[in-house]
């Protein structure tokens, strides 16, 4: 186990902590508890808080330093333009000032260096514990987020967290050094001074405060459009088809014109506001600067006071009002870090998939036989699905589920590989309740080949490997034969190490379905689940590939989900769902004999297919 693995127990759930559904989504705002989520970020800064100490002692050199230049330059000036005037003495202060200011380079690469390092370490291990916990969340979760929401939390999240780490720590601490610091030289230099230097400090904080408000819900509010703008394209790039099918080009733009329009006004709106600060800003500080250089004037000619001391007095005002005017970015910076980190702790805290029982036994040779007793499920408490489902598969045989849409035919095989978990009632699989399995174990022993066939971005010989990463390439091809994918995988000019795009968009429907195929062969599980396998691929090769299914079934049990009853009527169960209810049992022949359910929608199709034929 790696170094950074072993970190990960710093980001496990606290107790107790709950996630609730749709609560975070849309753009970044204020986090909900603010407290509460920078204790848990400090936590996370794990064995990375050893280093804070010597950031800390860095920052405070540095701070230092800085305050000593301009104290050194107060110096020169007064060597230069005083009665006694000593040039050696000025050539030390000037060498001073030159070793200053070059230890201030060399400390700040240093800072920067430390916390880059810092802050990339805790994210990469808060992207790792989040990637893998994004892998132990039971489907459920994601069938109440978009994928988007997840890339998100992953990326924009994550970013905003390492943002806020990097600049908002050191700033903070450098910006508290330089108030506090110069405030302290300008009160020693005179007193005087420094009140008429603060006269302009309530502005500041007033307009600083004023303009932040109106700014930061102009950018929330850009960042909403900014969102809206977002979805429409990818939903008008992945559904480009039907957009284009529908003829619905014109009305994509127009309402992409509307979004853009508004992300313009608001956009230029929030831009405008932000600009004003900083001219503002200039004219309040000169302001300052001239008043204190006016006082400043006249103690002089009072003798009271010297030249040196008030050129070092307005440095000193500098640097006492520069870190005043970048607070309020810096804790912008900091609530968005925050929010960004709360959001990711909530995917952190959410419950994973139940844990194996203590003593849950390894599926190790399954026989296949599978009986459902009495089971009950919902995906939501308050609306029942299954109702009720009993039914017995023996090893080895082929049960087919049938049903109008939405009846519970996928819901079905969604517990039998524990997706989800029964309400009530039982499944055991060769004599064992399901649950009593590790999963891992249980999902082993299933092959899928689904409507929707995912592929991944690699070669062809990867995807097909997915299932038995150890196989020889002449087991993958001796698959791919038995699936009849070699056909087309051989007209490929690079064969089995073709790249595939992603989800293999540079493959027909019907070739993808082969792969997917030829990755259940390879893989040799007990238990087979087909959910409409042959749906998209033309008559002729469906029948190659009810040949090689039926080969590939042979001695295993297989449920098979299909709405063309025709590729079916061998199976040795055909079960009619109607409803979360299986109303019919039987062979082919019988249930067309009962005249039933079964036997309506089988002669439906046959008189479509008959009147679409002819
Ligand atoms: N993830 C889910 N969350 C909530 N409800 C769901 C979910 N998946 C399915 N359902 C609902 O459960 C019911 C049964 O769906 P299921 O997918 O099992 O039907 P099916 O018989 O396989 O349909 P089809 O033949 O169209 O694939 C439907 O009413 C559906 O809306």
């Amino acid at each position: 186990m790696s170094k950074q693995q072993k970190e990960l127990p710093v980001f496990a759930p606290g107790p107790g902590r709950g996630f609730r559904h749709g609560g975070a989504r849309g753009p970044v705002s204020k986090p909900k508890n603010f407290s509460a989520t920078v204790k848990r970020l400090w936590q996370a800064f794990g064995r990375e808080k050893r280093w804070l100490p010597l950031v800390f002692a860095i920052v405070c050199a540095d701070g230092l330093l800085m305050l000593s230049a301009p104290y050194l330059i107060g110096k020169a000036i007064d060597a230069m333009t005083g009665i006694e005037q000593s040039f050696s003495f000025l050539s030390i202060i000037i060498l001073a000032l030159l070793g200053s200011y070059i230890a201030d380079g060399a400390l700040t690469f240093l800072q920067g260096w430390l916390i880059a390092g810092i802050t990339q370490r805790i994210v990469t291990n808060m992207r790792q514990a989040l990637f893998e916990k994004l892998q132990k969340l039971p489907i459920a979760f994601f069938d109440s987020r978009t994928h988007g929401e997840l890339m998100s939390r992953l990326t924009n999240d994550i970013d905003n967290v390492s943002n806020s780490i990097s600049q908002s720590t050191t700033q903070l601490m450098s910006g508290v050094i330089a108030i506090a610091g110069s405030l302290v030289m300008m009160l020693v230099l005179s007193p005087i001074l420094t009140l008429a230097c603060l006269i302009t400090v309530p502005l500041v904080f007033l307009l600083t405060r004023t303009i932040a408000k109106r700014t930061s819900v102009l950018f929330k509010h850009q960042q909403s459009e900014l969102g809206k703008l977002n979805g429409h394209i990818e939903e008008t790039i992945s559904g480009i088809q039907v957009v284009k099918a529908f003829n619905h080009e014109e009305k994509a733009i127009a309402d992409f014109a509307a979004i853009n329009d508004r992300l313009c006004k608001v956009g230029m709106k929030a831009q405008i506001w932000s600009g004003f600060l900083m001219p503002i800003m200039n004219v309040i500080n000169n302001l300052g600067f001239a008043v204190v250089a006016i006082v400043g004037g006249i103690l002089a000619v009072k003798g009271m006071i010297t030249v040196g001391v008030i050129a070092s007095f307005l440095s000193y005002s500098r640097q006492f009002v520069r870190p005043l005017n970048d607070l309020a970015n810096i804790f912008n910076v900091l609530q968005s870090g925050v929010a960004g980190a709360e959001r990711v702790f909530e995917v952190l805290d959410e419950r994973e998939e139940t844990l194996d029982a203590p003593d849950a036994a390894v599926l190790a040779q399954p026989k296949g036989h599978v009986v459902f007793d009495r089971v009950s499920f919902g995906y939501r408490p308050d609306q029942p699905i299954l109702q009720n489902v009993s039914f017995e598969a023996q090893a080895g045989s082929m049960t087919a589920l049938v049903g109008p849409t939405g009846a519970g035919k996928t819901t079905i095989v969604n517990l039998l590989t524990r997706f989800y978990d029964v309400t009530e009632g039982t499944i055991y699989l060769d004599g064992k309740d399901i649950r009593e399995y590790t999963r891992d174990s249980l999902r082993r022993s299933f092959g899928f080949v689904l409507q929707d066939t995912y592929l991944f971005s690699g070669t062809i010989k990867e995807n097909i490997m997915y299932g038995k990463p150890d196989a020889t390439d002449a087991e993958v091809e001796a698959a791919a034969k038995m699936a009849h994918a070699d056909v087309f995988i051989n007209r490929l000019p690079k064969g089995y190490d073709t790249q595939l795009t992603e989800n293999g968009g540079n493959l027909s429907q019907g070739q993808r379905q082969l792969l997917a195929i030829a990755r259940v062969i390879l893989a040799r599980p007990a238990l087979l689940i087909l959910d409409e396998a042959t749906s998209s691929i033309d008559t002729r090769t469906e029948l190659i590939i009810q040949d090689a299914l039926a080969k590939v079934m042979e001695g295993r049990t297989s449920f098979v989900i299909a709405h063309r009853l025709g590729t079916i009527r061998d199976a040795d169960t055909i079960m009619v769902v109607d409803r979360g209810e299986i109303v019919e049992k039987g062979s082919h022949d019988d249930l067309l004999a009962q005249k039933g359910m079964y036997y309506q929608l089988f002669y439906n199709q046959f008189k479509n297919l008959y009147a679409a034929s002819s």
